[in-house]
């Protein structure tokens, strides 16, 4: 299966101020749907190199839709998000990230809840689906006339499977809301945070040792869209916002992340929506950054710039036969979203740009990258394995799984100090592990050391007989020669024996002639030629 990443511009609006400033310098003219062209403007560097014979002043780019300066949210969510909304809501994994240089307009894409944005519509929608199958605790049950007792875990079971035989599956959502800030992941839910003097948890990425990274999060259950929205303004107040020179507002990673359970009797099934709002491309020349903030900023470039190196290498790899390395583990926000780039999942982009000549050079900066996004096509490379056996919900305090589907929040939970996570950040978590999915993983790789024996014992029986027959083979071809050389051998005594016999008698008739012959002259008496004759014998 293969399916391009979606990749979409919106433009924003001109504020009162930047057109009073001068900014609008028709640096950014929409031709139609899918194409704009940026015209540099007077005093940008851009400009600059061009009329210096370096590059162009004009550029053209498509994408899979342009939304201009009038979009509304709503118009944005529909024709944007609606599609990949409704996948979610079937079971396919989604992912959305925001970018842009800073104050283009990514936060008001995502996040608003005033003129709400795509977050608040997408959790409005997923209340929406759940509707009335919102799955509770069950482990109350109303007992004689006026008590109440608490139910066992095997009760509980028996309270849902009654239910569900009647409802069907039931629903639930929890919410994560992290933020990824100089490559330190921090939990934007934890109430600790609140308390200044304490250091914030730096949570470790880890990965399951199967290519699935995840962090270990505190999840919350939400129960209707003002939760989501009170979680949502918890979670920005935790975002530790560095004021730059450009923008007041964020200038880190923020991701939201929702997981809709569906619970159907004993099986659970997962889904995620992850919401990326990325930290402003500008780079620290323009942002005059100094210190820690400038390493802030010296970070947030780098894991764009990882994230842009990665998807050049994925598109790469679609037209070049030598695959080139595509560097995921680089940068924390590539290692988190590297199994929907390779295919688990959908994903798409929102580019936001602002008008404004001022920021012409990063804001063609962005549209260069998003234009290799736009190319990029995401490979269903790895077998899609079934959801359920991604079921960490399903995993007890103690680690064993809960066959009821019962979910223990603090078995999800664990964070690392700073040092901690410093010593051994990327070693594999195994103790997490799904159980579920440990013992599906031993049951196949039981199945597989089985095959294997029975192909071993089957190639030890056939080289045994090969062997076998060779040995039986050579043996009856030496005994042909040993046969054949015992023959000879005979053959070569008799000939040998005749010869002699033949040689004997011709000696014989010789001397016998001889004698006749020289009777006369050579008689001699009878004792010496029987002596005579006994000699030649
Ligand atoms: N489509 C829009 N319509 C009206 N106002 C907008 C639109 N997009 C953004 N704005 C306004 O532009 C300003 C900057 O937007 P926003 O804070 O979302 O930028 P950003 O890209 O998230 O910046 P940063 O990276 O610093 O967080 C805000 O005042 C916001 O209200």
């Amino acid at each position: 299966e293969q399916q391009t990443m979606r990749v979409y511009l919106r433009v924003r609006p001109f504020s009162r101020e930047e057109l009073s400033d001068n900014e609008d310098q028709d640096c950014v003219v929409i031709e139609n749907s899918q194409t704009v062209t940026l015209n540099a403007p007077k005093g940008s560097a851009t400009m600059k190199s061009s009329e210096k014979g370096i590059g162009m002043s004009l550029h053209k780019f498509s994408f899979s839709q342009i939304f201009g300066p009038d979009t509304t949210q709503f118009e944005l969510f529909e024709d944007a998000v609606k599609s990949q909304m409704s996948d979610f809501l079937e079971g396919k994994t989604a992912l959305i990230f925001s970018y842009g240089v800073t104050n283009a307009g990514k936060t008001f894409t995502i996040q608003t809840p005033k003129d709400p944005g795509i977050l608040p519509r997408v959790l409005d929608d997923t209340f929406h689906h759940i509707g009335g199958h919102q799955y509770e605790g069950m482990d109350l049950k109303p007992y004689l006339r006026n008590a109440a007792q608490y139910l066992d875990l095997d009760q509980v079971k028996q309270e849902r499977s009654a239910k569900a035989a009647i409802f069907g599956s039931f629903k639930e959502l929890w919410v994560a809301f992290f933020e990824i800030y100089n490559e330190c992941v921090y939990d934007l839910l934890q109430p600790s945070l609140c308390s200044k003097s304490k250091k914030r948890a730096v949570l470790r990425v880890c990965d399951d040792g199967a290519g699935n990274t995840y962090v270990k999060l505190r999840w919350i259950n939400i129960q209707n869209l003002g939760e989501a929205c009170k979680l949502l303004q918890f979670g920005n107040k935790n975002r530790s916002a560095a004021a730059t020179k450009m923008n007041q507002s964020s200038s880190r990673h923020s991701i939201f992340t929702m997981k809709l359970l569906k619970i159907d009797g004993g099986t659970v099934k997962r889904i995620s929506f992850s919401l990326c709002d990325l930290a402003g491309s500008e780079r620290c020349n323009k942002t005059k950054t100094f210190g820690e903030r400038l390493k802030e900023a010296g970070n947030i470039n780098n894991s764009l710039l990882i994230l842009g190196k990665c998807i050049t290498a994925l598109r790469n790899n679609q037209t070049e036969k030598m695959k080139s390395y595509i560097p995921f583990r680089e940068s924390k926000l590539t290692k988190l979203f590297q199994a929907v780039f390779l295919g688990k999942g959908r994903a798409s982009m929102i580019v936001n740009i602002n008008q404004c000549a001022s920021t012409y050079d990063e804001t063609l900066h962005v549209m260069k990258f998003s234009a290799v996004a736009n190319q990029l096509q995401v490979v269903q490379v790895m077998p899609a394995k079934p959801l359920e056996s991604l079921a960490p919900c399903l995993v007890g305090r103690d680690g064993k799984p809960l066959s009821t589907g019962m979910v223990d929040n603090e078995a999800l939970e664990s964070y690392l100090s700073e040092e901690e996570l410093l010593d051994e950040e990327d070693e594999a978590d195994m103790f997490v592990l799904p159980q579920n999915e440990l013992v599906n993983m031993i049951e196949s790789l039981r199945t597989k050391l089985l095959a294997e024996r029975r192909r071993n014992l089957v190639q030890e029986m056939e080289i045994r007989k090969e062997m076998g027959d060779a040995m039986i083979q050579q043996l009856m071809e030496s005994e042909e020669l040993r046969r054949q050389i015992e023959e000879l051998k005979e053959s070569h005594q008799e000939k040998l024996e005749n010869t002699f016999e033949m040689y004997k008698d011709a000696i014989k008739e010789h001397a016998y002639q001889s004698a006749m012959n020289n009777l006369e002259d050579d008689y001699v008496p009878l004792d010496e030629f029987i002596t005579e004759q006994e000699k030649v014998e």
